[in-house]
């Protein structure tokens, strides 16, 4: 079996949303593909109207394939600090043609007020590794594990673009959606994420490369790349505008310094996938302003590398859970 999804991003490529068909008669939902996280959650006809904001909502009690697991409840806390909680249902799940008839779908009774404001946002499809899944009294499998055994091939990819649709495709690789080779690299799932160690990185086409092993998750469900301060600072001191600024929390510099290098990170085999600059200049820090929030800030809150929507749109992704291994490809 296999499945593909067009995604197409919200403004300034915050956030990729892709239809999901729930229960039976379907209810299409928007949501957000994440592999940072596990959790297979929906806003729903539980939650109270102050939550609520425009989203469709999930009605367990309109489907007659829906079921409710007893006794069974989930909350979730993301990097963010923002939450969501609720109960539970299994119900038959379709994401681009391909169906999971006994999902864990976990109905939000409560969201955080960053998921009341995404009124585009109707929930998350984790697709990190089920060990991470927040339901009690047992986790469950993500979409992607209920999927796996019945898929041509136990990989997804993701081809996220630059204000553009894109696609995930699920079992199967698309080899005309890639230029060059697919490089593969190791992950370590013991925490739950896409974890892989980069083995550096280069600024420009000009700069030596630098070896120095980044260890990070790909995560489609965060905007930016976080990469080490040295990292960042190697970056930043190359365009002649770029400043850190305590007000705006991280790097800005004018949207349109000349002087703004690629990136190139590298993946293995002596594979590197380039970020063009103009990704680099996320978004102006206010409509008047010529200056812009830098795409690349500090991982130092975080503890590791998080390889956001700005490196994945820059490179064709195999999610590679039966061999638990990535593989990176320009496009
Ligand atoms: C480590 C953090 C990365 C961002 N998150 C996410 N994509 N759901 C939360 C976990």
């Amino acid at each position: 079996d296999r499945g593909s999804v067009q995604n197409s991003p919200k403004s300034y490529d915050v956030e990729y949303l892709m239809p999901v068909s729930l229960g039976t008669p379907a209810q299409q939902l928007n949501l957000d593909l994440d592999t940072g996280s596990s959790d297979f959650w929906v806003f729903s006809t539980l939650l109270k109207e102050s939550m609520i904001n425009g989203q469709t909502l999930y009605d367990p009690n309109a489907s007659t394939t829906a079921d409710k697991m007893e006794g069974y409840s989930w909350k979730i806390t993301y990097g963010d600090q923002s939450y969501s909680s609720g109960d539970v249902y299994v119900d038959t799940v379709t994401i681009g043609d391909l169906t999971v008839s006994t999902q864990a779908v976990e109905a939000a009774r409560e969201v955080s007020e960053e998921f009341t404001a995404d009124s585009d946002n109707d929930g998350l499809v984790g697709l990190g590794f089920g060990i991470i899944n927040t339901v009690m009294p047992y986790k469950q499998k993500t979409f992607f594990e209920k999927a796996m055994p019945g898929l041509d091939s136990p990989v997804f990819t993701a081809d996220l673009k630059s204000g553009a649709p894109g696609r995930y495709n699920f079992g199967y690789i698309d080899d005309g959606a890639y230029t060059g080779n697919i490089t593969y690299v190791p992950v370590n799932s013991s925490d739950g994420f896409w974890s892989w160690v980069s083995p550096g990185f280069q600024v420009g086409t000009t700069g030596s490369f630098n070896n120095t092993r980044i260890h990070g998750i790909a995560d489609t469900g965060t905007t930016l790349l976080l990469l080490p301060e040295g990292v960042c600072e190697a970056f930043y001191g190359r365009i002649a505008s770029a400043k850190y600024d305590a007000s705006q929390g991280g790097y800005t510099f004018e949207c349109n310094d000349s002087t703004t290098p690629d990136f190139y990170f590298g993946t293995g085999n002596g594979q590197m996938i380039r970020i063009p600059g103009s990704y680099l200049a996320y978004s102006k820090i206010d409509t008047s302003s010529l200056r812009c929030f830098g795409g690349m800030q500090s991982d130092s809150g975080v503890g590791f590398t998080i390889w956001g929507d700005i490196a994945l749109k820059a490179a064709f992704i195999v999610f590679d859970q039966g061999s638990e291994r990535l593989g990176w490809a320009e496009k």
